[in-house]
């Protein structure tokens, strides 16, 4: 078995940042335990560009799962993800759901989504009034 840090590292080869130079891979576990991969997709449109978090909460998804148990972030400088990515994490991910951030060396700092996204707007924001 590979370690996490290893499928990280092949991942990164493959991201698509011919634009910033900064290639990022994500690995999402879902509840079941199943892992979904994503890298950055940049594109000639600046804006079209996607993160490897959000590529990875799609391909969780399109797997049909809906709950987040773990993440892993990988690139360069162990970045933490984007506002954005918080954002599309914490749809499907718990406050206590641990996200970790990790450099090409596998230096890793752990975060939990509480932490990164305090106060989320969440679904439960668009309950009609007296829904549970
Ligand atoms: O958490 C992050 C931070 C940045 N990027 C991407 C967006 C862009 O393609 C490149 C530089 O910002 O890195 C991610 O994929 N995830």
């Amino acid at each position: 078995m590979d370690t996490i840090a290893n499928q990280l590292r092949a991942l990164l080869q493959k991201a698509y940042a011919p634009y910033s130079r900064y290639p990022v891979a994500a690995i999402v576990k879902s509840a079941s335990g199943r892992l979904f991969f994503g890298v950055n997709v940049e594109n000639a449109a600046y804006p079209m560009s996607r993160c490897a978090e959000q590529i990875a909460v799609g391909a969780m998804v399109a797997g049909g799962e809906r709950r987040i148990a773990e993440v892993w972030v990988m690139a360069r400088s162990a970045p933490t993800p984007c506002g954005g990515c918080r954002q599309v994490l914490s749809e499907f991910a718990g406050p206590e759901v641990k996200v970790h951030c990790l450099d090409q060396n596998g230096q890793e700092q752990v975060y939990r989504m509480a932490d990164l996204l305090p106060f989320a707007f969440g679904p439960e924001d668009l309950a009609e009034a007296g829904e549970e």
